[in-house]
């Protein structure tokens, strides 16, 4: 039987506090056994907590963002009057200290007054120069980011570059002032270090400074834009004429994401193929249009063009598009051109090309929601007078000697006993006299229960990697840990780890962090009102308070139907649905099973896009991708995590058995390299509930109170959770370890506020859409009757799109097209009734009947002329 401990685990954290370090101790004496009193270490002011808080309150932020920018300006217009009026200034600054500043101020001619020239005359006449307008830039961009939350330019990127063009320009208009000796004139454009930089060498070097300066310069260039990324071929862009690009794209991180972004207008004009593009519109080109290696589209960047912009690159034919909706319309696009063969593939994949990077940045997925704001602290109550478990000296001592009495009696001696208070129960740490064997303590564990007489005493014996017996007695007193102390201390939001969440305070107070991703999934049971519900909430709210919505996705599954309901708010941000289904939150068992097999559709699909990325999880998959290596027009995208959280399973697997046992069991064995983590819960722990198969497939389990020891070990594989005292105190057992916790608290009121406080911010346009799955019974399409005459408009562009990828998929149109679900299932019906597409069949892809885009088009112009 595994053996039951406090120790940590790999995936986990804990806050250290004294006395678990054993460093700073605030443990009763050993003296005798006696009573000892408990210090509190003296609370030292934690710097990097509050200024992590001041930063994430948005008000601070706010009011520095709008400083930084507003000095920035001031900088900007003081330094730019200095390089016109800094030669009259210099004698008034000069002057500043010695004569009375009312006499200065009105001589000063620096459009910022005194203050401005006195700061411009040390940036600009003492140090850069004319480099020196930098410093307001920089400023700027970072006052920028911090009010709008985006970023204009890559702050630290273009930081650097700045810098180095301040003490470069600096360098080289010193060597220009010196070599033309005009230095009484000019010095102010060169600032005192390039100046005084030169003069120092000149005599040394002569015209090598300007070598030495150029190869400064040099070394910048190939460090700063890093030539191994540089491939000599793309210097060479192919000059055609007529093409399309995008006017004036906004941002360049943005090409990947748009659901905040309204379309752009397209204008005709000279082909940029460097520029970014909206890949949500771009479809794979024929082979043949880009395997030819004179082919213009024999290019990285031209992937992600969009089928007219191809097919104006192929034929030379310019488009004049204002607006992407029309593109289908334009009779440019004939199939000849194009060539025949559709080939949705392309080998060797030109995504390989680090320019993305160098051109847009690295793939940033939060830039799909750029405003989402992170919950704040304060939507959390701070309970008052909570904060200590108030455990008296009295008790703790009537305690010591209960426990020493008892174990004499029991003809057990003792050498020394002490206490450690946790939030629901004191930890008294035994060490026996020599020769006593531990075995029996153990079996002593009703009795001295009984003469203790409190519930939940658990006895640990011997304590791991000590060598003593662990006696856990609850407090008369127990300390309520609230949400809010958790979420804000430091442990938890410095937290590194995937998926955190924060599950509670051990016996030693320490907080208790972690990593979902790792567990990889958690079985969770309790006896009804013990806290699971609590502990449900727990988990989400930390989850949410660490991850973007780009991050995250939940997939609720409530057949109680009313403990997860307040979670709906959160459907435009945080919550994954099937695609034909209303409600957010699954409750009927069907809809059930058909989520938990889209679930496993979801993971096929994910494997499958890992092995075409060569990844071998999730994390490699989604590191690859931000760095632009795997190509959307692939069917690559970022992949957020999804968090399946069942609860009440006992209500599942009563009405639904193996149809919901056999997919949970499947998640579990495979998904955790795919980033599919399940929290399945139950009030009844029984063997038909928590299967073999199940039980197997999660390590990681956690028990509220239970009823009975064989509940305990049906879920813990050990007794003792029949021992917890309720409220959410409960064990975690992983990997053989057994840890006791007190899970935090949090109030319906505040998963309430954090849900509004969520909600009411924009979301993605839908919940985020699972794989279809339709079970035997076939569940939609319920009327065929699919009417040709009164055609989508954009039937025609879904076909095109289909025949193109002969991949005949509703999430295709969705996708591409940007059209909701129904929109798209209507459009495959009616492809299906046209006989682009085959019948449904179940998770595959319908069959595309149409081989080629020329077949297609006759097949549309027949359509159109019925
Ligand atoms: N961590 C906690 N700290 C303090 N009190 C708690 C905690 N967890 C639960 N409680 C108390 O226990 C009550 C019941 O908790 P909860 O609703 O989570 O139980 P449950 O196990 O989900 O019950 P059911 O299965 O019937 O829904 C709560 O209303 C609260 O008063």
């Amino acid at each position: 039987m595994a053996q039951p401990t406090t120790s940590s685990r790999q995936n986990t954290v804990r806050q250290p506090t004294p006395d678990r370090n054993r460093q700073n101790a605030p443990r009763p004496s050993r003296d005798n056994g006696s009573a000892g009193r408990l210090r509190e270490p003296r609370p030292s002011f934690d710097w990097g907590a509050a200024l992590d808080s001041w930063f994430s309150d948005q008000r601070s932020t706010l009011t520095l963002g709008v400083l930084l920018m507003l000095l920035a300006v001031g900088l900007f217009i003081a330094f730019i009057s200095y390089l016109i009026t800094g030669q009259a200034d210099q004698s008034v600054v000069g002057a500043a200290f010695s004569q009375p500043l009312a006499e200065s101020g009105p001589e000063t001619r620096n459009w910022v007054g005194l203050v401005g020239a006195f700061v411009a005359h040390v940036f600009v006449f003492r140090w850069f120069g004319v480099g020196a307008l930098t410093l307001p830039i920089i400023m700027f961009l970072a006052g920028y980011k911090l009010t709008l939350r985006r970023e204009l330019l890559p702050l630290s990127r273009a930081t650097a570059g700045l810098l180095f063009l301040s003490v470069w320009s600096s360098l080289l208009l010193g060597y220009i002032v010196l070599v033309t000796d005009s230095a009484e004139t000019d010095s102010i454009w060169c600032g005192g270090i390039g100046y005084e930089f030169n003069v120092a060498l000149y005599s040394l070097f002569g015209w090598g400074n300007l070598a030495f300066i150029g190869f400064v310069l040099f070394l910048f260039v190939v460090y700063f834009f890093d030539v191994r990324n540089i491939k000599l071929p793309s210097f060479s862009a192919p000059n055609l004429a007529g093409g399309v690009r995008p006017k004036s794209p906004k941002r360049p991180d943005d090409t990947l994401q748009s659901y905040e972004e309204s379309e752009a207008d397209y204008e005709e004009t000279v082909p940029d193929y460097t520029a970014p593009v909206d890949f949500s519109h771009s479809v794979p080109v024929p082979e043949e249009a880009i395997s030819s290696p004179d082919s213009p589209l024999n290019d990285a960047h031209h992937q992600e063009a969009s089928v007219p912009e191809l097919i104006a690159k192929t034929t030379g034919v310019t488009l004049t598009i204002k607006n992407r909706e029309s593109v289908t319309d334009d009779p440019v696009a004939e199939p000849e051109e194009l060539g025949a063969t559709p080939a949705p593939t392309f080998e060797p994949d030109p995504f390989e090309d680090d320019d993305l990077v160098a051109t847009h940045g690295l793939y940033d997925p939060t830039l799909d929601l750029p405003q989402y704001q992170y919950p704040t602290n304060d939507l959390l109550t701070e309970y008052q007078n909570t904060r200590k478990a108030q455990v008296s000296e009295d008790e703790l001592t009537a305690n010591k000697e209960r426990i020493e009495t008892t174990l004499r009696n029991f003809g057990i001696e003792i050498d020394s006993i002490q206490a450690s208070i946790g939030p629901t129960v004191t930890l008294y740490e035994i060490v026996p006299a020599k020769g006593v064997r531990i075995s029996k303590i153990k079996s002593l564990e009703d009795d001295i229960a009984l003469n203790l007489s409190a519930l939940g005493i658990r006895i640990i014996a011997p304590m791991p990697g000590m060598g003593t017996i662990g006696i856990e007695v609850p407090n008369k007193n127990r300390e309520m840990v609230s949400m809010r102390s958790v979420i804000t201390s430091d442990i938890f939001t410095s937290s590194k780890f995937d998926l955190p969440i924060v599950l509670g305070k051990t016996i030693s107070n320490e907080i208790y962090v972690a990593d979902l991703a790792k567990m990889p999934h958690l079985l969770m049971a309790g006896a009804t009102g013990q806290g699971k519900s609590v502990g449900l909430n727990v988990l989400l709210t930390s989850l949410i308070y660490k991850k973007h919505p780009s991050q995250l996705k939940l997939v609720l599954v409530d057949p109680k139907k009313v403990e997860l309901t307040l979670f709906n708010k959160l459907e435009r941000h945080f919550l994954a649905k099937l695609p034909d289904s209303e409600e957010p939150i699954i409750t009927d068992t069907k809809k059930v099973v058909n989520t938990l097999n889209s679930l496993c559709i979801e993971m096929d699909n994910r494997y499958n896009l890992l092995k075409d990325g060569g990844c071998r999880n999730l994390k490699e998959y989604n590191a690859k991708f931000v760095k632009r290596r795997l190509n959307p027009d692939k069917g690559h995208r970022f992949l957020p995590y999804i968090v399946l959280i069942v609860d009440e399973l006992a209500d599942l697997m009563m009405t639904a058995g193996k149809e919901v046992e056999q997919p949970i069991a499947r998640l579990a064995q495979l998904a955790r390299a795919i980033g599919i983590h399940l929290v399945v819960a139950t009030q009844r722990p029984s063997v038909n509930v928590i299967t073999g198969l199940i039980k197997a497939n999660f390590p990681a389990r956690l028990s509220f109170k239970v009823t009975s020891k064989i509940d305990s070990r049906t879920i813990l594989d050990t007794g003792g959770a029949e021992q917890l005292v309720g409220m959410g105190d409960m064990l975690l057992s992983s990997n053989s370890d057994i840890i006791r916790l007190q899970c935090p608290f949090v109030d319906t009121n505040e998963i309430e506020d954090l849900c509004d406080y969520v909600g009411n911010q924009r979301g993605y346009d839908e919940a985020y859409a699972l794989p279809e799955f339709i079970g035997d019974d076939g569940g939609q399409s319920d009327d065929k009757d699919v009417d040709l005459d009164n055609r989508d408009p954009m039937f025609d562009e879904a076909a095109r799109l289909i025949v193109i990828h002969q991949q005949g998929s509703t999430s295709l149109i969705q996708r591409k097209l940007k059209l909701g679900y129904n929109r798209a299932g209507r459009l495959i019906d009616q492809l299906e009734a046209a006989k682009i597409v085959g019948a449904f069949e179940g998770s595959k892809a319908r069959d595309v009947l149409v081989q080629d885009l020329q077949m297609l088009e006759e097949i549309l112009k027949r359509l159109k002329g019925d």
